[in-house]
């Protein structure tokens, strides 16, 4: 463990993690970092702290700069616990310290730390907070990478600490990239694929929060800190994360009874169009099986709809389907969605129709497994009329596809 000094009483406080590291299943070979910094003010806060397995050695690390009973604030930028970690053994000890998280956060810290005694200071985006000698300012940035983080800039010091974003996986002991010896934007870019693309809308949050701000030197919570070509870096997320394609198409094909399922339709339709994405709706009831057909031959995504009736699929449906699984649809896109009563069996038996296809199936465990996002759920099902947090959860999937989409090459 290190302590470098950044700026006048700002240092880095991290772990160094040699080891080749198991992490959102991959393993990292070249290990990685656990940054943390201490803001040694008036009001000493440290940002953020280490993954858990180094929480004691963390805290005799910082003791030597600083007895944890005099920190005043520590800020948890993201609650994953390669980064809050060090809590578990640093909150006994900090007694005096005031949590200083967003909203969503509390909830999460109180429950992995036993902290439910705590004091939190709750920020916004957009919060200052005097610390002493210095200001931070927070920004909000949810779902990069899960909902509660956000970032930290010190406008004296013009250090931005954004956690995880801007981070690389590297066990350096060269602190700042223009120090490693080597050009480290595969480093850079390997982490942005890795963790930060399946976000990629949100880093058009971030880079709008950037704007404004004089940033002269990048703190991230893994690998190099960043301080020359700073706007490089800046403008690497932008370009990767920008849509790449423009021709991509959707089609939707439904069956109803009273045309709650025709809804879910349409408001999938109109989120694919928002996101200039041609989508063509087909009710398999009232249109040829040869036009349905040969627009999702022509489809990158398709989107198959049926409200249930005792326990089954509705109209001519079925017909469609047993097609589709004799079809080549390699590459595709594929995703089930309804509207039901109360148990919506017609939903489960597209999906099972759609995983005998070799389409690229969506399913919740997969969008889970793959980005750890909670909030998108495959199959879509909606119970009876689509209507206010519904209509959010179709968008949700949608988007989703629609961002998959927009990011192939
Ligand atoms: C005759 C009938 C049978 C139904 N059977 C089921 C059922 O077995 N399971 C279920 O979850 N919902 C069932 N429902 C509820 C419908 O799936 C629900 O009303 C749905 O919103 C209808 O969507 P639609 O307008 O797209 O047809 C049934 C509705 C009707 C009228």
């Amino acid at each position: 463990m290190n302590h470098i000094t950044l700026a006048e009483n700002t240092y880095l406080v991290g772990k160094n993690d040699t080891r080749e590291v198991p992490f959102h299943r991959l393993i990292l070979a070249k290990g990685t970092t656990y940054n943390a910094y201490l803001l040694k003010t008036e009001k000493p806060t440290l940002i953020d702290t280490v993954d858990m397995e180094f929480g004691r050695e963390f805290v005799e690390h910082l003791s030597e700069l600083i007895d944890p009973t005099e920190l005043h604030y520590i800020v948890i930028n993201h609650t994953e616990p390669d980064h809050s970690g060090g809590m578990a053994a640093l909150a006994g000890r900090a007694t005096n310290a005031i949590i200083v998280c967003t909203e969503p956060a509390v909830g999460e810290l109180k429950e992995m730390y036993k902290m439910h005694n705590r004091e939190f200071l709750v920020v916004k985006d957009g919060d200052t907070l005097d610390i002493g000698g210095k200001t931070l300012l927070f920004k909000e940035t949810p779902y990069l990478h899960t909902e509660e983080t956000m970032i930290t800039y010190c406008v004296e010091d013009k250090i931005l600490f954004p956690c995880d974003i801007f981070s690389t996986h590297v066990a350096n002991t060269e602190i700042f990239a223009d120090q490693a010896g080597f050009d480290i934007t595969d480093d850079f870019i390997g982490y942005y694929n890795a963790i930060i693309h399946p976000h990629r809308r949100y880093v058009r949050t971030l880079i709008n929060a950037l704007e404004g701000l004089d940033v002269q030197m990048i703190a991230p919570s893994h690998g190099y800190i960043l301080r020359d070509e700073i706007q490089k870096y800046i403008g690497l997320y932008a370009t990767m994360s920008a849509d790449n394609v423009n021709d991509k198409k959707v089609t939707i094909v439904y069956t109803t009874i009273r045309s709650n399922t025709k809804k879910v339709a349409n408001h999938l339709q109109r989120i694919f169009e928002e996101n200039n994405i041609q989508a063509t709706v087909f009710n398999a009831d009232k249109c040829e099986k040869s036009d349905i057909l040969a627009s999702i031959k022509e489809a990158d995504a398709v989107f198959i709809g049926s409200s249930t009736k005792y326990a089954d699929m509705i109209g001519n449906l079925e017909e469609v389907l047993k097609d589709l699984v004799e079809m080549d649809l390699e590459g595709k896109i594929g995703a089930a969605f309804g509207s039901y009563g109360w148990s919506g069996e017609a939903i489960e038996v597209i999906q099972d129709y759609l995983m005998q296809t070799n389409m690229n199936v969506q399913s919740t465990s997969h969008v889970i497994k793959t980005t750890g996002m909670t909030h998108v759920e495959f199959p879509v099902r909606v119970r009876f009329s689509p209507k206010d947090e519904q209509l959010k959860k179709i968008e949700h999937s949608a988007t989703f596809v629609a961002d998959l989409l927009l990011s192939a090459v």
